[in-house]
């Protein structure tokens, strides 16, 4: 996992003229595969020749997503049935620790996006703390570049396989890292309290996501003890240039979609609300898809619904030296598919907007 300064994008290289990419979407039959498909549909330079499924393997796209059955995709397959010489890169929308077994396997020569975790943590034994079992595949695992794209771009261009990031993730390091890199903010005192809708959880039928148990409430998960507190401090500690560990608590919202994440920052070194606001607004400038609201206004979850856009803003604490930064990004595309074909998009040398330019569906 590397990181690099931002850099706006750069002039696409892709000729749209050529043959378009074969794309396949391993797990096509969950939420973030409909995402891929829905906007990958949309994409001047790809086409979609395969997805796969495994309960649902067999079954037309049109029974298992019917928003998507007027489209002409190819029917879902098992991974086993996949004449991989008509594939050009892989979407890998598989559950994590399935997927290092999957790519591992896979001829060298197409590129992937796994938008799983099993390949965002670079350390293999903070992997095998956090998910239970030993790195499967640690080659791949010291290959595989972190695709924060706005943050990451360069690493991303020259890689062949990307490890997309969560999506809780994405919220917290988009305004973090520009400020700890700018050494505006404290590294070791920062907490993280953000909200996700239900879909963060995927399409399987579990207990926990049964519209009784979230329905007309909103509940704590997975306090002090989320995966994706080392996934956020494994970015955030590269930009302070020292280790930290951060305060992270995630919360189940009775919505389909939507992360909005509040994180709480002590300044430093005399840095005002008003000074980190201006790196944002500086560092995201060029940037299509992260934004910093007009002073005073605060993201929602509403305002990115089905968009790649990351909406931030920086608010002055009633506590003296301290910050409050909001920042809303849909789950299912910034926070998983519409980044992984930004990424895509990179590293192809396609224009990074290709297939994501969607206006958030309101209210
Ligand atoms: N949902 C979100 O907001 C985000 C998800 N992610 C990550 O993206 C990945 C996909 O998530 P999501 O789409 O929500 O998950 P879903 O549970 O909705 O879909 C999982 C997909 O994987 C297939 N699958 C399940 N088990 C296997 C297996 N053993 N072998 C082959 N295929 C299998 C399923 O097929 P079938 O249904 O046919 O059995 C389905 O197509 C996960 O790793 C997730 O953590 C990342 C960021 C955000
Ligand atoms: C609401 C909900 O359950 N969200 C998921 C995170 C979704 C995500 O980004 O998951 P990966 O890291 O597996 O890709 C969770 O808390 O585990």
């Amino acid at each position: 996992m590397t990181a690099t300064s931002p850099s706006p994008p750069e002039e696409p290289s892709h000729d749209p003229d050529t043959a378009p990419v074969r794309v396949a979407i391993l797990g096509a039959s969950g939420y973030t595969g409909a995402e891929l498909m829905r906007l990958l549909l949309r994409h001047p330079g790809v086409q979609i020749t395969t997805l796969t499924g495994e309960r649902q393997a067999g079954r037309p796209v049109a029974e298992v997503f019917p928003h998507l059955a007027s489209f002409g995709l190819p029917d879902l397959v098992k991974m086993e049935q996949v004449d991989w010489a008509n594939v050009d890169f892989v979407f890998c929308a598989l559950p994590h620790g399935t997927t290092q077994d999957v790519i591992a396997a896979l001829p060298k020569t197409i590129k992937v996006c796994d938008l799983s975790a099993d390949f965002r943590l670079a350390n293999v034994e903070t992997y095998a703390k956090w998910y239970g079992h030993a790195h499967k595949a640690p080659d791949l695992q010291r290959e595989a570049v972190y695709g924060l794209s706005e943050l990451n771009r360069t690493g991303v261009q020259n890689a062949r396989l990307v490890a997309n990031p969560g999506c809780y993730p994405t919220s917290a390091q988009l305004p973090l890292i520009p400020l700890l890199l700018a050494g505006q903010v404290e590294a070791q005192e920062i907490i993280i309290d953000a909200k996700s809708g239900v879909s963060g959880a995927g399409r399987d039928a579990k207990q926990a996501n049964l519209f009784g148990e979230v329905a007309e409430g909103i509940h704590p998960y997975g306090i002090a003890s989320h995966r994706h507190a080392p996934e956020i401090e494994q970015g955030l500690s590269l930009a302070a240039g020292e280790p930290l560990l951060v305060a992270f608590t995630p919360h189940l919202m009775p919505m389909s979609r939507g992360i909005l994440a509040t994180t709480y920052v002590r300044l430093k070194g005399g840095a005002t609300a008003a000074d980190l606001r201006a790196t944002l607004a500086e560092t995201y400038a060029k940037e299509p898809f992260v934004k910093v609201l007009p002073e005073g206004i605060a993201p929602q979850t509403r305002h990115v619904r089905g968009s790649n856009l990351c909406l931030m803003n920086v608010f002055a604490d009633r506590l003296p030296g301290r910050a409050i930064i909001v920042s809303a990004i849909d789950n299912l595309v910034k926070g998983a598919s519409g980044q992984a074909i930004q990424n895509m998009n990179i590293m192809l040398g396609f224009d990074e907007t290709a297939g994501l330019e969607v206006v958030p569906v309101y209210p």
